[in-house]
């Protein structure tokens, strides 16, 4: 079967004096590499965006991580120019997008602010600033220029025992990186839990009776994608989900390819 198709999340951002639809390299290498599909970058047209046609041209979503917060309108909580900075058109785009890839039944990887925004498309909410909360961890990275040390690994997180999470990566815990100062409060709904940090801040999440891989992380797996066993496993069961739905979609191309 021929590589299928991801859309993958961007970012609206500011670069050299004019405004971009982008994400970072490491999103889409990961893809292409680790979970071994296309990534078709999606602008952020929010209402304008076809998402029936983006959608019909695709077997996955990816939700990229972002420095932007998901606007605290959208689930209730306090805007302000403290929890800046916002992207309203990605948070429009990726919510269209959600609904409907959850409703055709594609598979779903999301990370970071994916994750935030698969809860508060759901109906969820967020927290801010967990760091400054009573008892819990630093998640935010470490103010660095230097990738490696921004992304290196921070704290562990266990995946619930008998969940989708642990049946990919087990029980056991595992050391995890964290860019983030926003979490879940509460789960929206079909949201469930899979795997917390030490301190109770969920990392991971699946969504309830969705037909197909769908799963969202707080760390990022892309980072090391290539070579971190953990990170491999998640967008490797990412990838095969996408090529079992392209194999559903297309099953005469399967079988012609099959007997070449
Ligand atoms: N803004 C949200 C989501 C965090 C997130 O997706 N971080 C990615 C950062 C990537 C980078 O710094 O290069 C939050 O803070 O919770």
């Amino acid at each position: 079967m021929a590589r299928p198709c991801v859309a993958v999340a961007t970012d609206t951002i500011e670069f050299a004096g004019t405004e971009w639809f982008a994400t970072q390299r490491q999103y889409v290498m990961a893809a292409a590499r680790a979970a071994d599909v296309t990534p078709l970058l999606v602008p952020n047209l929010g209402k304008e965006l076809d998402c029936e046609a983006v959608l019909d041209a695709v077997d996955g979503l990816l939700l990229t991580g972002s420095v932007s917060n998901v606007y605290p309108a959208l689930y209730g909580g306090e805007v302000s120019p403290a929890n800046e900075p916002y992207d309203p058109a990605r948070d429009a785009t990726s919510f269209a997008l959600l609904e409907l890839a959850l409703k055709r039944g594609l598979p779903l990887l999301a990370i970071c602010r994916g994750l935030q925004e698969l809860n508060v498309a759901r109906g969820g909410t967020l927290q801010t600033e967990i760091q400054s909360i009573d008892g819990n961890l630093d998640h935010r990275a470490p103010q660095s220029p230097d990738r490696a040390e921004r992304f290196a690994v921070k704290h562990s997180i266990r995946a619930a025992p008998g969940s989708h999470l642990a049946g990919l990566i087990g029980d056991e815990p595992v050391m995890v990186n964290s860019l983030h100062r926003q979490a879940i409060a509460r789960p929206g709904s079909g949201i469930v839990v899979e795997a917390a940090a030490g301190d109770g801040i969920a990392e991971a999440v699946s969504v309830q009776d969705a037909r197909s891989f769908a799963m969202g992380v707080q760390w990022h797996p892309e980072f090391a994608a290539e070579n971190d066993p953990v990170s491999q496993k998640l967008f490797r069961a990412f990838g095969d989900d996408v090529r079992a739905h392209a194999a559903r979609r297309f099953p005469e191309q399967e079988a012609i390819q099959a007997k070449a």
